[in-house]
């Protein structure tokens, strides 16, 4: 309720324009402000985290948080212009970068194998912030994102696909208060677990699994969460994906390409949640 007494005092109005300048928090709090405060006035996105630029900032997708789950409480709201320096990942912390990282790694399975090839070879000048890996990485990340959400911009079919990892990630962020686990370091456990259940469901060979294994353990990203497999499924239901009771899943079929499946089990979630990854 801050955020809209600021926007009393300030004496907003539909002539406004509400600047968003920080990470994905920020932009995803001030577009909700924005797209209610008088039932919507402009505003822009100014990322400063990396998460932000690659992700949140993109797609008008702007939401908060609910204890029973995560960004329950949102709209689609477009931003008028998003602006992006990479001269502001220079004072982000490393965690920061590696955590926004993840969702880059997630562009590279939905949809851009050469782009997962890329951070694979790259991994390293991408974390010394080195500028044409930061452009590369950044400028095809926005672009997939931007095309996928022109085509459906409210996530009536092919947006879902932006979701991998998210589906069993959100239910880790919910289940531990949003307090112990960043976005990053949840949608990268999820991504792991989503890959297994492809290949426990037959849908692709091991190698799509321990690629990204493989990138998440050069993160030094966390591999479990010490969850209970039930408490997890049962926060999946809140899912927004979900739809009449089914559980949708964004999997993956090779590097750089996933389907989205009502076909998950709990028998086959049961399984894949009790293995571990290390
Ligand atoms: O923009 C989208 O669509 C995404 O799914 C991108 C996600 O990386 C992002 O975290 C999004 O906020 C999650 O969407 P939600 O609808 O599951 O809250």
């Amino acid at each position: 309720m801050i955020l809209y007494e600021a926007c009393f005092d300030h004496k907003l109005d539909r002539s406004s324009l509400i600047v968003a300048l920080g990470g994905g928090v920020v932009g995803d709090m001030s577009g909700f402000v924005a797209a209610t405060f008088m039932r919507g006035i402009p505003f822009i996105q100014i990322p400063t985290s990396l998460l932000a630029q690659v992700d949140s900032s993109i797609g008008g997708k702007v939401a908060v948080n609910h204890c029973k789950g995560k960004n329950m409480i949102g709209s689609f709201y477009q931003p008028i212009a998003v602006f992006i320096d990479t001269e502001t990942l220079s004072t982000l912390p490393a965690i920061e970068l590696v955590t926004g990282l993840v969702e880059v790694i997630k562009y590279g399975v939905i949809k851009d194998a050469e782009l997962f090839e890329y951070i694979e070879k790259s991994l390293y000048d991408i974390l010394q912030l080195d500028q044409k890996a930061l452009l590369k990485i950044i400028a095809t990340s926005c672009q997939i994102k931007a095309d996928i959400v022109a085509e459906d911009e409210k996530e009536k079919h092919v947006r879902a696909i932006l979701n991998y990892g998210h589906t069993i990630g959100h239910a880790i962020e919910a289940l531990t208060h949003y307090k112990k686990y960043r976005h990053g370091e949840a949608v990268a456990i999820g991504m792991l677990y989503a890959a297994r259940i492809a290949v426990e469901m037959g849908l692709t060979g091991n190698t799509v699994f321990e690629r990204q294994l493989s990138l998440v353990k050069r993160l030094g990203l966390p591999l479990s969460t010490g969850l209970k497999p039930k408490d997890i499924i049962q926060t999946l239901y809140l899912d927004k994906k979900a739809m009449s009771g089914k559980l949708r899943f964004v999997l993956p079929t090779g590097i750089g390409e996933v389907i989205i499946s009502d076909q998950v089990t709990e028998e086959i979630l049961s399984r894949v949640l009790t293995s571990n990854f290390v």
